[in-house]
């Protein structure tokens, strides 16, 4: 290719700045959506939660895009109108999803309000979840496509495992900072929601950046004699979501997805109450553990995606971070093993997993689906998977409050038993497995090239 048919997604240079720019709205997204996940004792001690109402509060993340099609909604979006709008408009919806959620966490409301049977703070609280997840979702397939259109041909896996690595440095710092922020603002629980909250709207103008950026790669792209570019453009039609449902392999990939993530993201939720719990941790410490398991996928995901670039391999990838999954979840669930070195040992390799079926996942649809119905297929599959992040929090919030408490009725501190929310994660990461076996057999057959490398010689 001479230098006059180059779009300027050739440019090493532009595609890493557009990929920078975009991780900077992700990071502070994925920020947010785990927040408050360390708070889950406060919420209880300070504000009178109940496991129920976490659970509830938790699932509304979900809601909207599960009920109302908001993913899908968006994806036709995305195909419609493209990234730019598409991803302005998300990361507004994050902005004010979060503001209301503060709002509710900041206030007190008179005692016996309730909305839908919960307390009015839980209630109006939920409601800026369910915004925001709106928003943070959109933003992600928005986001997996703008890496589609920067990076196909080159580092395409490399580049998604980079953005999902940022995007967890929120993660970490959702799992780490909050209760230190309490702490610094004198008990302040919704301190950490206002210092996010300063991020998403940081987030949301860096997305303007993007903006100019993505203007120059048409502009350069018109350019290109040979118009292969401008194929990916043609937009949504119900063809394409026809063609996309009849994919097999399509399905197997929203199912795993939906599968292996409901044992990992709701299981956050938890994670320092369960380690409180299970491995009598100090609960100012608690939040630690588990940010070290986005910390190991920081350095994972990317290697990972590396290798399936120039590898191949992406199911097998699948199939052994499935496996792990189980493993891991199988350890937690049994009783007695309560040694804080096995729990860290654990989480690490629980980042392994988390690194080893995203960075082989996500490019994997690439692979299945034609660039045009991207935007469907990235939609479809994220919509399939918030059913689980939706209903297994709220799942796993009730068997708590019904089956697990063990201190006595009217206690100052609620304990728990976890074990059976933990046989709960486990058998998701079998069915994981199952499916993962399914897709590499459906790629034997149909020849997706999932084991093939993602790099052109
Ligand atoms: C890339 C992928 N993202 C998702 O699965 C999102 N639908 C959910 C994000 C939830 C953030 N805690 C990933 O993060 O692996």
């Amino acid at each position: 290719m001479n230098t006059a048919q180059k779009s300027l997604r050739d440019k090493p240079v532009a595609r890493w700045s557009a990929l920078i720019i975009v991780s900077i709205t992700m990071f502070c997204g994925y920020f947010f959506t785990d927040v408050m996940s360390p708070l889950k004792p406060l919420l209880e001690k300070d504000l009178g939660w109940t496991s129920g109402d976490y659970g509830w509060f938790t699932s509304a993340y979900g809601w909207f895009n599960v009920f109302f099609f908001m993913l899908f909604i968006g994806g036709i979006i995305l195909d419609k109108v493209g990234a730019r709008i598409t991803g302005l408009l998300a990361s507004g919806i994050m902005v004010i999803g979060a503001s209301l959620k503060y709002y509710a966490i900041a206030n007190t409301f008179p005692e016996g309000a309730t909305i839908l049977g919960h307390s009015k703070q839980v209630a109006l609280a939920a409601l800026g979840f369910a915004i925001f997840g709106t928003g943070v979702e959109i933003m992600g397939i928005t986001v997996s496509k703008i890496i589609v259109r920067w990076f196909k041909g080159y580092e395409m896996a490399l580049a998604m495992g980079l953005q999902v690595a940022v995007a967890r440095i929120g993660t970490l710092l959702a799992m780490a900072a909050p209760l230190r922020i309490v702490d610094y603002f004198h008990g302040n629980i919704a301190a950490p929601l206002a210092f996010c909250l300063v991020l998403l709207i940081i987030g949301f103008l860096s997305y303007f950046v993007y903006i100019v950026m993505d203007k120059k790669l048409e502009a350069s792209m018109e350019k290109v004699e040979d118009g292969q570019e401008s194929d990916s453009e043609e937009g949504f039609s119900f063809k394409d979501l026809k063609a996309v449902f009849a994919n097999r392999g399509f399905w197997y990939i929203a199912i795993l997805c939906v599968l292996f993530y409901s044992s990992v993201f709701p299981f956050l939720k938890y994670a320092t109450d369960f380690f409180i719990n299970k491995f009598g941790m100090a609960p100012e410490r608690a939040g630690d553990l588990p940010g070290l398991l986005p910390l190991g996928t920081l350095f994972l995901t990317p290697i990972f995606g590396g290798i399936y670039d120039k590898v191949g391999k992406g199911a097998t990838i699948m199939i052994i971070g499935s496996i792990l999954l189980v493993l891991i979840h199988g350890l937690f669930a049994v009783e007695g093993l309560t040694n804080v070195t096995l729990a860290v040992i654990l989480v690490l390799l629980l980042g392994v997993a988390l690194s080893l079926v995203p960075s082989a996942m996500w490019p994997s649809v690439a692979k299945i689906i034609p660039e045009k119905q991207l935007g469907t297929a990235f939609s479809m599959i994220f919509w399939v998977q918030n059913w689980g992040l939706m209903g297994v929090p709220l799942l796993i919030g009730v068997v708590l409050e019904k089956f697990c408490i063990t201190s006595a009725p009217g206690a100052e501190k609620v304990t728990y038993n976890y074990h059976i929310p933990m046989l709960i994660f486990m058998g998701f990461g079998v069915l994981s497995v199952v499916f993962a076996f399914l897709l590499k057999n459906a790629d034997k057959k149909k020849g997706y090239g999932l084991e093939l490398p993602n790099m052109k010689k």
